[in-house]
């Protein structure tokens, strides 16, 4: 205390005055951050802490509830990096100085966010920068399933290698095909855009409203069951949302080809998963390659995994070390803005 009054006693009025404005500012641009996850990555916290931020980073793997609870309360931010459920749980106790939220996902199905927007708390993700690699995913899907990747690796365990049968695991080209997209956004259109050198037969997608780019992909615009009628792959990578969920189901499958190839990027809830079970044993469609699957982790009894032609992924979609920096970065910067008073980079509302 004497010090600082005494090195305040030999600074001159302007000194002073450049001294307050100093440390007004370092404390107005002090934040709190909770970290949901022990994992994300360096850069992002380093990014966080550059701009004020103290990171309080959960130790849980896998998350705990209770730890988050314990953390949260007082935080002006919630780094949000998984996906269990957030809600007006963790709102209330984080508590009312709380100013931002983002998530480290494009998908937000897990997150009330009619409560957010009821408080009034901002809200982000991180869609775009997934595209590219859920775009590869969904086409190495398109591959394994179309072409027996699953069906031939157990046949080679199980010493069923029948080469000398020539219509052994005979599987579906991409070339010629029609590729049917359910919901067409930037993990859609980045699919499209890989397949234009693919030599498809035609693209139809399926969205409430036309997208005005689609001749940028030469795709046309077509109902649902069209979709279901003509696809020869058919992608989804639409969000889940209450209009979405088990829009695929025993109708839906019913209507599709015998040789057609279903394969899910986006959620689990979008499919009826006993209806796909049921269609990919009585052969009312030639296979499936699942990104997403109900529940995440899918349990190792699962009847799915017991199926030759379904191919199951545990949820990969976004697992490339760029695509993960790419989000966290999004993520940090989003809590950023909101802490600067900016909006969001992208806001989730
Ligand atoms: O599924 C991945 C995401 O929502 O980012």
């Amino acid at each position: 205390m004497l010090n600082i009054v005494l090195v305040k006693w030999r600074l001159s009025h302007t000194q002073q005055l450049h001294l307050q404005w100093k440390f007004t500012m370092s404390v107005s641009r002090a934040f709190k951050v909770l970290v949901s996850h022990p994992t994300v990555p360096t850069p992002a916290l380093e990014l966080l802490r550059s701009r004020g931020a103290e990171t309080i980073i959960c130790q849980s793997v896998p998350p705990s509830r209770e730890e988050i609870l314990e953390k949260v309360p007082g935080v002006d931010a919630i780094y949000w990096a998984h996906y269990q459920p957030l809600n007006a749980g963790i709102l209330d106790a984080a508590g009312s100085q709380l100013r931002a939220v983002s998530t480290m996902s494009s998908g937000i199905d897990f997150v009330d966010v009619p409560e957010f927007q009821r408080r009034k708390i901002p809200l982000g993700h991180t869609p775009g920068v997934v595209k590219n690699s859920v775009a590869d995913l969904a086409i190495g899907l398109m591959l394994a399933a179309g072409r027996n990747f699953h069906a031939g690796r157990r046949d080679i365990e199980n010493s069923q290698w029948l080469t000398e049968r020539i219509d052994w695991r005979m599987g579906h080209e991409i070339r010629d095909s029609t590729v049917g997209f359910f919901g067409f956004g930037g993990i859609s259109q980045a699919i499209a855009k890989r397949l234009q050198s693919w030599d498809v037969a035609k693209i139809i997608y399926t969205t409430r409203t036309r997208k005005e780019n689609d001749v940028d992909f030469k795709a046309e615009h077509v109902p649902f069951e069209r979709l279901l009628q003509e696809s020869d792959f058919l992608v989804v990578a639409a969000p889940l949302t209450d209009q979405t969920r088990g829009k695929f189901n025993a109708e839906a499958f019913k209507l599709m080809k015998p040789s057609a190839i279903f394969v899910n990027v986006a959620r689990g809830g979008l499919v009826q998963q006993n209806d796909l079970h049921e269609a990919l044993t009585t052969g009312q469609i030639f296979a499936a390659g699942l990104d997403v699957t109900t529940p995440e982790p899918l349990p190792a009894d699962d009847p799915l995994l017991k199926l030759p032609n379904c191919v199951i992924l545990p949820h990969l979609g976004t697992q490339t070390w760029k695509t993960t920096i790419e989000m966290s970065l999004l993520a940090a910067n989003n809590i950023i803005n909101a802490m600067e008073g900016k909006p969001m980079i992208r806001p989730a509302y």
